[in-house]
């Protein structure tokens, strides 16, 4: 369903991802990882088409993401940025909102319809209380939660999210794990950047990690999430650890600092 064949970019002179290959999917949990600066965001930019790629290409069902006209490529793919800079001066159900543009024609204002999307998608986050507050006077994490439901209201299959959790509560992280999980079973296909490998562990079904502008490993997570690949990308140490219900989790040695 996403095909990545062959990429690589580069913004200046310096090249950024080199001939980066692999595909996922519907319904599948994609978790990217690898160090500051390694090319996650960059890459999930080039796969919603902000980039056109040196070579290679991203097909998206068998068609190659810049054939899709603006309207039709929101409806196949959301974006939730990395962002609680976002200078919005509207409030939370108007930022929402937005992401009902794609199905509107010129002329037409929002529906009753949008509006419920909008408000359901608030309600699924558990944050409807906040759909009257500005969007620039919001807490990082809320904000966060809000561009969430914006990508969830443009009601796209396909929902790509920058480090969706880095601002979040605990709580908050584990709540959006948690219906990341759920959209992935109802056939959303989600892909998501993280530094934390035990995200991987708990929903994705597949690790995608990059060094050195490749991919350095690509495949089922508990198959890529070795303790040795995890050593080496970060250049750290780890001990892995199996749960009781036999989810993996990782657990750092400081003995290194
Ligand atoms: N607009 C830009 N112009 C020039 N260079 C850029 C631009 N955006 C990113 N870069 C460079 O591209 C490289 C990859 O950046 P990118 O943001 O994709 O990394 P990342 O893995 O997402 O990093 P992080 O984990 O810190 O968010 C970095 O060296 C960065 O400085």
């Amino acid at each position: 369903m996403i095909e990545v064949k062959n990429i690589s970019f580069k913004y200046t002179d310096e090249l950024i991802l080199s001939n980066i290959s692999f595909s996922i999917k519907k319904g599948d949990i994609l978790a990217i990882l690898g160090e500051n600066g390694s090319g996650k965001s960059t890459l999930l930019k080039l796969i919603l088409s902000f980039f056109k790629p040196l070579d290679g290409e991203v097909l998206i069902d068998n068609k190659n993401v810049h054939l899709y006209n603006k309207k039709s490529l929101a409806k196949k793919i959301a974006y939730v940025p990395q962002s609680s800079n976002l200078p919005f001066s509207y409030t939370v159900l108007e930022v929402v909102l937005m992401s009902r543009i794609s199905y509107q024609s010129i002329f037409s204002t929002y529906s009753s319809k949008d509006k419920n999307i909008a408000i359901e998608a608030l309600r699924h986050l558990e944050i409807e209380f906040l759909k009257d507050r500005f969007f620039c006077d919001l807490s990082g994490g809320q904000k966060q939660l809000v561009l969430i439901a914006r990508a969830l209201a443009q009601k796209a299959e396909i929902l790509i999210m920058d480090e969706p959790s880095s601002s979040l509560d605990y709580s908050n992280e584990l709540m959006l794990l948690s219906q990341i999980k759920k959209l992935s079973k109802k056939g959303f296909t989600i892909i998501q950047t993280t530094h934390n490998p035990n995200h991987a562990f708990l929903i994705s079904s597949k690790t995608l990690l990059l060094k050195d502008k490749k991919v350095f490993a690509f495949g089922h997570s508990n198959e890529v999430l070795t303790q040795k690949n995890i050593n080496s990308l970060y250049n750290i140490k780890v001990e892995l650890q199996e749960s009781s219900e036999k989810i993996k989790f990782c657990i750092p040695k400081l003995d290194r600092y």
